[in-house]
């Protein structure tokens, strides 16, 4: 088991919600794919000491010359994807050796060096953390026809990012268990709850955006085109 914290970086996705030919983990940000610039926050922070990227098969090979071309030397794999993000995620976590692990989106390059800190502190006090925002928006359950069944209380209610932290033989644990049990989540941490792991929120910040559809791309050349000069 190596010492430091291990991160699996999730990028094997079709990018179906933003409709361009080319994956959004490959779009230019300020003329770098945004895979990259993600790769370059935990490449950068002293709490890192070995990172997965998970990507398409076929996308391997450039991932492959850009980890040479950034000097992304903490990269020790790049293993091909599956179906699922779920599936991708396990994939990554198979050839992982740290005791702890933070499981990244590929498409949210803007998290911040003090936020992975924070995760990591919160995770080794609790179990394991989610970084996270409340919500801002009040949320209704729809049903299918659009008749509105509820409004949940806004003040337990938070949107969830990533990275998420955990032990990483507790989720290999959970993994193996969702697999199993032919459970599909949308994020890591709820494979963890079931799993009966305590789980907290770290409250983050709403730039730490996936870039999800073309509207983010906006948002996202503005944020970058800033970085360092205030902004969190
Ligand atoms: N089979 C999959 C699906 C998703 N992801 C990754 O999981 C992250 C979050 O997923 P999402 O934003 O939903 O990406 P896509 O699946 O690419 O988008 P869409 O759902 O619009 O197709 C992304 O970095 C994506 O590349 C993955 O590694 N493998
Ligand atoms: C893990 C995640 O980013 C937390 O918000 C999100 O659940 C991924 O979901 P998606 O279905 O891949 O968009």
């Amino acid at each position: 088991m190596s010492n430091g914290v291990g991160v699996v970086i999730v990028a094997a996705g079709r990018g179906t919600r933003m409709g361009t030919v080319e994956s959004k983990q490959y779009l230019l940000l300020q003329g770098k794919p945004i895979i990259v610039h993600t790769l370059e926050v935990f490449q950068q922070h002293e709490l890192i000491s070995e990172i997965v990227l998970v990507t398409g098969k076929e996308d391997i090979e450039r991932c492959r010359e850009w980890i040479q071309l950034y000097k992304l030397d903490k990269v020790k794999a790049i293993v091909p994807g599956g179906s699922e993000r779920q599936h991708s995620v396990h994939k990554g976590l198979l050839k992982l050796t740290t005791q702890w692990v933070m499981v990244h989106d590929g498409v949210r390059p803007f998290v911040q060096p003090n936020e992975i800190e924070a995760c990591y502190e919160r995770a080794k006090q609790i179990g394991a953390s989610v970084l996270a925002v409340p919500v801002k928006d009040t949320i209704k359950q729809v049903d299918n026809e659009g008749k509105v069944l509820s409004t949940p209380d806004r003040r337990s209610l938070w949107a969830i990012q990533t990275p998420q932290t955990f032990r990483l033989s507790e989720l290999l644990d959970a993994y193996a268990a969702a697999e199993r049990d032919g459970f599909l989540g949308t994020d890591d941490s709820s494979l963890a709850e079931r799993a009966g792991i305590p789980v907290s929120v770290v409250e983050g910040s709403y730039r730490n955006i996936k870039i999800t559809t073309p509207d983010d791309l906006d948002f996202a050349e503005f944020t970058e085109r800033n970085r360092g000069e205030g902004q969190s």
